[in-house]
């Protein structure tokens, strides 16, 4: 059943579906990979030297070269403009440029137009099997690299990664430059493999073909694209070994089977395997101090230094002003409550201070940057970290996982260490999960650290984005209703780690519809009505403010004030 080809054919889906896999790990949709492929195949064998002349491995290895470069290329080409665009609109794009590169292809002459180029066969299957290895390895160790794991947490959720300070935009495109890389890859393989290379070798079909190859293996581990190419590409055989010789089948039972997965098994058939989630065993006391001494190193502003100042910022929304002409100044070790009714802005105005939106008016200072004029990611570097109103958890990432994504940017690199198995890369993982376990601990969850976000309940999950946003050492951290769905003595217990952190010189702003816990937790509380500040004050002051009473606490009467 194996013959030669067939071995040949199931590592060249496998790597072509690896195209594939390289993107869809960030969450991007990309039907471009058959371009890539045939740029490379087309190029790579126009300009590659002679077997006869240089030998045939070497002729493959400069081919390879050649043709992973066009590849990378024309993806980095393609990505620049194109990586903005999100799910269904990449796609499109993306196979416009296929079909625009298979035109063009047809009507060049160097290509040799729809009749196609002849290439020495010079691949054999212990070749094809050897670069399949190697591409398999690089995904193996990807993934639980801090670059792997950003990727994922992109795909988890793209706005929570720019908040832990993932760069989303280099992230992207890397991961694109690499599908392009690999699938120029296959291109050449191909070419040095079938003789006759045409460009409808590369038409939509095969970019359909090569998704459905690593959609059914599954996008979430290394091992998806091999299952999945393994097991269309037998299909055929198998049909051919019970004697079942209609053509129809192979492309029924991958759509059927396309179909399933996508309905039942999202993760793919590698999903059926259990996948080693990344777990502390354990961590010695002198290790998690050396872990802190390590990680957590940022000088936090002192008492009384600016952290915040806001003058005059306003966001419009069309026509709705969500705020309006907000002073606002923070000082460092400051615990501070951002009350309102629904609808008052409050959200809005921590989302301008984080970064996520930007003011139409005024200006604001955040730890010495304007939040409005740099990247996300930037003003997380800066040492601002949040948590959101409605949870933003990478929802099929364990707890410990989570966490470690939120430690982004207080750990190093690790995936090109990884590549080389160095030690130090290990040591670097070890300390970033001793230091998030640390964060874990904090918030009372360390005994979930291996349990997937999706599956906690409401409430750890309003503790685990606590512990994720800690990770980055932030010197302002943002909690947008952290309290929502606690009972009174979870109420409590955030209420003494929000104090245990101000201790700790963290500046803590706090956005809670818990007004007891906020008037217990804050030192000074700022009340927002109508995207206005209405009134600051100490909790006793805001308590006897009467235009408070009457725009907010009046109008939920239970709320006991004092
Ligand atoms: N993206 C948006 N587009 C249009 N209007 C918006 C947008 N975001 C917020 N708003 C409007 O701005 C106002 C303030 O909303 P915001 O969410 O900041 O209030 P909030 O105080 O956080 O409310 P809640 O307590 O209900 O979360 C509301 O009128 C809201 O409808």
């Amino acid at each position: 059943m194996f013959t030669d080809s067939t071995l040949v054919f199931i590592a060249l889906a496998a790597i072509f579906a690896y195209s594939f896999y390289a993107v869809l790990v960030a969450g991007q949709l990309s039907l471009g990979q058959a371009g890539f492929a045939s740029l490379a195949a087309f190029t790579a064998a126009s300009l590659a030297p002679s077997p006869k002349d240089v030998g045939d491995l070497p002729a493959l290895m400069i081919a390879i070269v050649i043709g992973m470069a066009v590849g990378a290329a024309a993806a980095l080409v393609l990505g620049l403009p194109t990586m903005r665009l999100r799910g269904v609109f990449l796609a499109i794009a993306t196979l416009a440029f296929a079909e625009a590169v298979r035109i063009l292809i047809i009507n060049m002459e160097w290509t040799g137009g729809a009749q196609g180029m002849t290439v020495p066969k010079v691949l054999e299957p212990w070749m094809a099997w050897v670069v399949l290895a190697l591409v398999a390895y690089w995904f193996w160790r990807q993934g639980p690299s801090r670059y792997g794991r950003a990727l994922e947490a992109i795909r988890e959720d793209e706005l929570a990664a720019r908040a832990m300070g993932i760069d989303v935009g280099t992230h992207r495109l890397s991961a694109f430059v690499a599908a392009g890389a690999i699938a120029g890859l296959y291109g050449v393989l191909w070419a040095f493999f079938v003789r006759l290379i045409a460009p409808e070798d590369f038409g939509f079909a095969a970019a359909i073909d090569g998704l459905v190859t690593a959609v059914v293996g599954g996008s979430t581990a290394f091992i998806g694209p091999l299952l999945g190419a393994g097991f269309l590409t037998m299909v055929p055989e198998v049909q051919r070994a019970v004697g079942i010789e209609a053509g129809w089948i192979r492309p029924f039972l991958a759509s059927l089977l396309l179909l399933l997965v996508i309905l039942f098994l999202p993760g793919g058939l590698a999903s059926l395997i259990p996948r080693r989630a990344a777990r502390l065993v354990s961590g010695s006391e002198s290790e998690r101090a050396e872990v802190e001494s390590r990680l957590a190193q940022r000088v936090h502003p002192a008492a009384g230094e600016t952290v915040v100042d806001l003058k005059g910022l306003g966001k419009d929304y069309g026509g709705v002003h969500a705020n309006k002409d907000i002073d606002l100044h923070i000082t460092g070790g400051e615990v501070i409550g951002l009350i309102g009714p629904n609808g008052a802005g409050k959200t809005t105005l921590v989302n301008m201070i984080s970064g996520l939106a930007k003011s139409t008016s005024g200006t604001a200072q955040v730890l010495g940057l304007d939040p409005g004029k740099v990247a996300v990611h930037k003003v997380a570097a800066a040492g601002v970290s949040r948590t959101f109103q409605h949870s933003k958890l990478f929802a099929r990432l364990t707890a410990l996982e989570n966490v470690m994504v939120g430690g982004h940017l207080v750990g190093r690199p690790t995936f090109l260490r990884r590549l080389l198995w160095l030690p130090s890369a290990r040591r670097d993982e070890r300390r970033l999960a001793v230091h998030s376990a640390r964060c874990l601990e904090r918030v009372g969850l360390l005994d979930k650290e291996g349990v997937k976000a999706s599956a906690l309940s409401y409430g750890d999950q309003r503790r685990l984005e606590i512990a994720r946003a800690l990770a980055s050492d932030p010197s302002l951290l943002i909690l947008d209703e952290p309290a929502a769905g606690m009972n009174h003595v979870e109420a409590d217990a955030l209420s003494d780690l929000i104090g245990s952190l101000a201790r700790d010189g963290l500046t803590i702003l706090l956005i809670e519809h818990n007004v007891g816990m906020v008037m217990k937790t804050c030192s000074r509380i700022v009340v927002l009505n109508f995207g206005q500040v209405i009134a600051t004050g100490t909790p006793e002051e805001i308590a006897n403010n009467p235009a408070v009473v009457e725009a907010y606490l009046g109008s939920s009467e239970s709320e006991d004030v004092s």
